[in-house]
């Protein structure tokens, strides 16, 4: 329960609401109870004249009285629909307030927690997995809603009416009353532990369809390996098995609820029985009249549903509990990664790595051991290694996507540490390993790093890519939709287009990360052509696995197991004689026979 502490800034934020609610929930209440005893009166209308009326048969005056009656009645009627009315009124405003404010609350809450998890570090999202902090914005929030609205209105209409209707009740007979609310704390406990068991299967239910859902999802993503192994059937066994066992809970789930509801109404049938019964004696007796024991029926059974309610509020609360834990969990974390205050009023580009170390904390991997380099303003510097060298991890670093363990980093001179985190990274542009393309269109796409952009900076970016033929061949051309709505590109396509989103924010520095694997040699001539017009007297970055594509680097760093092996121009590091000149002749033998076989 302390986790829920955490709402009651936005209880406070939002007062002018949850007061006024609380309010409403009072008055309309009040105008729920006052019919039953307008209703006992009409009743005791009733029996009293009744035989008076009867009296008078075969007299004229007989419906002079049926007309005063039937007036009379047609009053209490008027008044008790009135009353209903303006109850039903303050119901709406009960709602227009508690449950707006509960939208409000939502609605501040995702945005938090949305603006929190853009905070966080690369590291944080590996940690995490994707199902786990879209369920903590959504379904959690959501339960969390569920307490801020439904569960606080409830539970305050639930003890309003309580107050009223016991207070009235015992006015008119204490005895009776009494023994109408003798079932009541059976029903309660019944209810508490019959809610118990059906949240249980409800959450075993809940389980169940995510992982129905996370299976048909991955099996829809996988649909091309499914398809080409020819597992169609397989999987529909699989998926038929899930769907079997979420049938069974969800039928287990059923039965719980088909015992309780009409146990629910056996305990309210009883609590009527024992009102005639013992409100019949009280009658004979005289001490009440035969309106009270309606009066009394309407109060019983307008307990019923607040009853029937508290086990639903308790499961609300104890499940918005754990939510708020999970979400407090994520919202108490600290960025790993904190920005400088220094600002970078020039930039140049120089980049210096000294006895740098790095591990991986999530796997333990030590990616990056002592590697010292320096990348000078305006060259053209180059990486290349075996895979799982520490390649990417170097662009990770020079992105300060993660802080080193040990040595320092300094960019300008300044350790990368102290600048300011936003400006500086806004001076790289990156082109992952791994192309990301958002769901929108081929300009959105390019334009992504900039607020403003024109058209004429997109096309430009495009033709510096190389992809700009491949886009105005779409019908749409610039404005063709990308992804899951719209076309699938190519792999070298969506590679020059992730190329064109880092160019066209001029950078400072452009790191490439193995982004030409996908592009044939002449596209990657042409590419390299207009790298070294764009950036001329700006430092680029180029992590390749192919030396024809960096041979004209101005250093080349040569990287094994998170080491760096060699360091130089090409010539330097062919006459160096070592892995280099090594790879370079496999490299050159591959290429050697591959002409070979295709003549
Ligand atoms: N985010 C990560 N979390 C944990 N370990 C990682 C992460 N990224 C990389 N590693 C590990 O760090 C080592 C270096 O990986 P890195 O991606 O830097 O290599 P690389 O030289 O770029 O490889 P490739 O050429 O295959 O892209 C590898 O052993 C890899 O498993």
């Amino acid at each position: 329960m302390k986790h829920l502490r955490f709402l009651n800034k936005y209880f406070y934020k939002y007062k002018w609401w949850i007061i006024p609610g609380i309010f409403f929930v009072i008055i309309s209440n009040i105008f729920g109870v006052v019919p039953a005893q307008v209703i006992g009166h009409a009743f005791n209308l009733i029996t009293e004249n009744i035989q008076i009326y009867h009296l008078f048969a075969g007299f004229e005056r007989q419906s002079i009285i049926y007309s005063l009656f039937s007036y009379s009645l047609f009053y209490f009627g008027a008044i008790v629909l009135v009353l209903y009315l303006i109850r039903g009124l303050f119901l709406f405003f009960m709602r227009q307030t508690i449950i707006l404010m509960s939208r409000h609350i939502e609605f501040d809450m995702k945005n938090a927690i949305y603006a929190h998890y853009q905070k966080l570090s690369l590291g944080f999202y590996r940690r995490n997995n994707t199902g786990d902090l879209m369920n903590r914005a959504t379904e959690d929030v959501n339960r969390v809603r569920m307490y801020v609205g439904p569960a606080i209105m409830y539970t305050i209409n639930t003890a309003v009416l309580f107050l009223l209707i016991i207070s009235s009740m015992y006015s008119v007979n204490a005895t009776l009353a009494t023994f109408c609310l003798l079932p009541l704390p059976v029903l309660v406990v019944t209810i508490y532990f019959v809610n118990t068991l059906i949240n249980k299967k409800s959450e075993e239910i809940q389980q169940q369809l995510s992982r129905l859902s996370s299976f048909v999802q991955e099996r829809f993503s996988g649909i091309r390996v499914i398809k080409s192994y020819v597992r169609e059937d397989h999987t529909k066994k699989v998926f038929a098995g899930e769907s079997e066992a979420y049938k069974k809970n969800s039928m287990g789930l059923v039965k719980v609820q088909a015992f309780f509801y009409p146990t629910m109404l056996l305990l309210v049938g009883l609590s009527t029985i024992l009102t005639v019964y013992i409100g019949g004696k009280q009658v004979i007796s005289g001490s009440i009249t035969a309106g009270n024991i309606a009066e009394f029926i309407v109060y019983v059974n307008q307990l019923t549903f607040p009853v029937t309610m508290l086990g639903w509020v308790t499961t609300l609360i104890q499940r918005a509990a754990a939510s708020q834990k999970r979400i407090n969990e994520f919202l108490e974390l600290k960025p790993d990664i904190v920005s400088g205050t220094m600002e970078l009023k020039s930039f140049e580009g120089n980049i210096r790595f000294d006895q740098v170390s790095f591990t991986y904390p999530d796997t333990g991997i030590t990616a990056l051991k002592n590697v010292s380099f320096e990348i000078k303003k305006g060259q053209f510097a180059a990486i290349i290694g075996r895979t799982g060298s520490g390649k990417s991890t170097l662009a990770n670093l020079m992105m300060r996507m993660y802080d080193v363990d040990s040595g320092n980093i300094t960019i300008d001179r300044h350790p990368i540490k102290n600048l300011q985190l936003g400006p500086y990274r806004n001076q790289i542009g990156f082109v992952p390993q791994e192309v990301f393309l958002f769901s929108d269109t081929i300009k959105n796409n390019i334009a992504f790093g900039l607020d403003q952009v024109e058209q004429q900076e997109v096309e430009m970016a495009a033709r510096n890519a190389a992809v700009y033929q491949n886009i105005i061949n779409f019908d749409l051309k610039f404005e063709t939709m990308l992804g899951e709505r719209g076309i699938t590109l190519s792999g070298g396509q969506k590679q020059r287009v992730s190329i064109a989103r880092a160019l066209i924010k001029e950078p400072g520095i452009l790191i490439f990360d193995d982004c030409l694997s996908a592009v044939d040699t002449k596209t990657e001539e042409e590419i390299l052509g207009n790298l070294g017009r764009i950036m001329k007297g700006k430092t680029s970055i180029l992590i390749a696995h192919r030396i024809s594509t960096i041979k004209n680097a101005d250093v080349i760093i040569v990287l094994e197991d998170g080491q760096i092996i060699e360091q130089g121009t090409h010539q330097e590091l062919l006459e160096l004689n070592g892995s280099y000149k090594e790879m370079y002749q496999n490299q050159l033998l591959e290429e050697e026979s591959t002409t070979a076989t295709e003549l």
